[in-house]
């Protein structure tokens, strides 16, 4: 794979055993996304969005097919070798920001480089640093219970780019915010893919898709646009 493609996906199947039945999230799905680019996946709920995100960052194997990102064959990975990718290289994002309540932003921002290593010296300036770049100067020192849902995202994503992490995944990363707090979050977003930073995450809401260089389309598991190469005009961006 060349450096210039950060995830490739090559017939992907992936199923869920509930009781005695097998659920079907994804069904042989191949897809290609560019390195700095910003890919929105799309779908009915139960389409397969959040499983395709876990696969990428390896949260869960594929059943069959082959995943490759940022040149990691990894479904081939061992499960520390994961760990270590999740670790040092993706930043993953969640609808409901997931910061720790007892701790301040910076500190929330700082907890994966310490857990690198890092001094706390040296992980605090780059979490002031990664703050900064959202636009979150100034509040370092509050906590999540003092800032809004907006700020709290804002920190979300401060620490899943710190340590120069270079593919960030986002699910439904708006899906708890107004719809101004989210175009801004989506912003800060586009602006880490202006950066260099590659960015995929799901979303339910038209408005986002606007600001995708891909849309991936799902519905029960397959992919509705197999190249990827759907124009977000084409799919209603912006109509919301
Ligand atoms: N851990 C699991 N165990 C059993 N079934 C699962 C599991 N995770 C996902 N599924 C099933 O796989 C399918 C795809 O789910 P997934 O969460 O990926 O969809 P989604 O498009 O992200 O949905 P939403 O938009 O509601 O978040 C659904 O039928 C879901 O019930």
């Amino acid at each position: 794979m060349g450096r210039n493609v950060a995830i490739v996906a090559t017939g992907v199947s992936k199923t869920f055993p509930v009781g005695k039945q097998a659920v079907t999230a994804l069904r042989d799905v191949s897809l290609s996304l560019p390195v700095g680019t910003l890919t929105a996946m799309t779908g009915p709920s139960g389409s397969g969005k959040s499983t395709l995100l876990h696969l990428i960052a390896g949260l869960e194997r594929v059943d069959s097919g082959t995943l490759e990102v940022l040149g990691n064959q990894i479904h081939r990975c061992t499960a520390a070798e994961l760990s270590e990718l999740r670790l040092r290289e993706i930043g993953f994002i969640h609808q409901d920001f997931s910061l720790l309540a007892d701790l301040t932003l910076v500190e929330n921002v700082r907890l994966p480089l310490e857990a690198m290593g890092a001094t706390r010296g040296d992980a605090t300036a780059a979490a002031c640093e990664a703050m900064d770049r959202v636009g979150l100067k100034g509040l370092e020192q509050r906590f999540p219970a003092e800032v809004s849902g907006g700020q709290q995202q804002r920190a979300a994503i401060a620490r899943a780019i710190i340590g120069n992490r270079t593919l960030v995944l986002a699910d439904e990363p708006t899906g708890s915010l107004d719809s101004k707090t989210g175009a801004e979050i989506m912003g800060v977003l586009a602006r880490l893919r202006d950066e260099g930073v590659t960015v995929v995450l799901s979303t339910h809401n038209p408005a986002n898709l606007s600001h995708a260089d891909q849309v991936v389309v799902l519905h029960d598991g397959t992919l509705l646009s197999p190249d990827t190469a759907e124009s977000p005009d084409t799919l209603g961006a912006g109509t919301a």
